[in-house]
């Protein structure tokens, strides 16, 4: 089986994807789709008058600062307008498609972190009532369920917390641990650039194959959010997962381009 994550940026074509994913469904490839939808939440919550607000830790990693008001903004859009969406263009495709937040039966878990540390004009400050976390846990029953009854799971973020509250949780890293607890032979990690980039945004600089030994080595090449997709690159390859590949989902047949080897394998 795969774990396709699509991410939720600028230029990424849906209808593209979906496409493809109904050809590759109706083809016999069992798979689980993961979707961002950072673009339009960020849209949204600058709409409803909360704009969105994003920390970068000492360590160099940028994240959603997710207070209540954002989480459930975030909820409005990844868990409504993005999915509905992805499932309504697959159900026209004649896919049976089903989707569900990690917080639904628990998919995604980790413990909650109510406080994170941001750097602000060179100081550490620390910023509480985060409603963030980091899966720990899938618990894929429900996912297997699904797959076994003929529907095609439809996953997004938020995940559950350990005492049941919705926490926001980075959909590469959740898609990875999704991908290692499913054992699944490949996660494709699906934006707006061909890969991972040497000298982004230059698109000519693609790094072609990373030694999964290697993969860390290559989070100085990426910024900003593109470093927690290098991370779960790692994390995957780490947890069995045979290959990564970050490929891109503005083109035609992105999923098939991917799993062809075109973008960043990761093995
Ligand atoms: N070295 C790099 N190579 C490629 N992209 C990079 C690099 N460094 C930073 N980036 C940025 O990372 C972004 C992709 O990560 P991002 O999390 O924004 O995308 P996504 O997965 O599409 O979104 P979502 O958060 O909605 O799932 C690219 O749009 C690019 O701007």
């Amino acid at each position: 089986m795969i774990v396709v994550k699509v991410g939720g940026s600028e230029g990424i074509d849906l209808d593209a994807v979906c496409a493809d994913i109904a050809h590759l469904w109706s083809a016999g490839t069992r798979m689980v789709l993961v979707h961002g939808g950072s673009a339009e939440t960020n849209r949204v919550a600058e709409a409803l008058g909360h704009p969105p607000k994003f920390v970068t830790s000492p360590s160099g990693f940028t994240s959603r600062f997710t207070d209540r008001a954002t989480l459930e903004i975030f909820e409005m859009v990844y868990c409504g307008k993005v999915n509905k969406g992805i499932v309504e263009r697959l159900q026209r495709l004649g896919v049976n498609a089903v989707g569900l937040s990690g917080l639904d039966g628990r998919i995604f878990e980790g413990k909650h972190k109510d406080s994170v540390r941001s750097v602000e004009d060179g100081k550490v400050k620390v910023l509480r009532g985060d409603h963030t976390g980091t899966v720990e846990k899938v618990n894929t029953h429900l996912v297997e369920l699904l797959l076994d009854g003929g529907y095609l799971p439809v996953l997004t973020p938020p995940g559950a917390s350990f005492d049941g509250v919705a926490v926001n949780v980075d959909g590469d890293r959740a898609a990875a641990a999704l991908a290692a607890a499913m054992h699944a032979e490949a996660l494709l990690l699906l934006s707006n650039v061909p890969g991972l980039l040497r000298a982004f945004p230059d698109e000519s600089s693609l790094i072609e194959r990373i030694d999964a030994s290697d993969v860390e080595a290559y989070l100085e090449f990426a910024q900003g959010r593109m470093k927690k997709k290098v991370l779960g690159a790692a994390e995957a390859v780490q947890g069995g997962v045979g290959r990564v590949i970050f490929g891109d989902a503005r083109v035609e047949g992105p999923v098939s381009a991917a799993l062809a080897g075109r973008g960043t394998v990761v093995s």
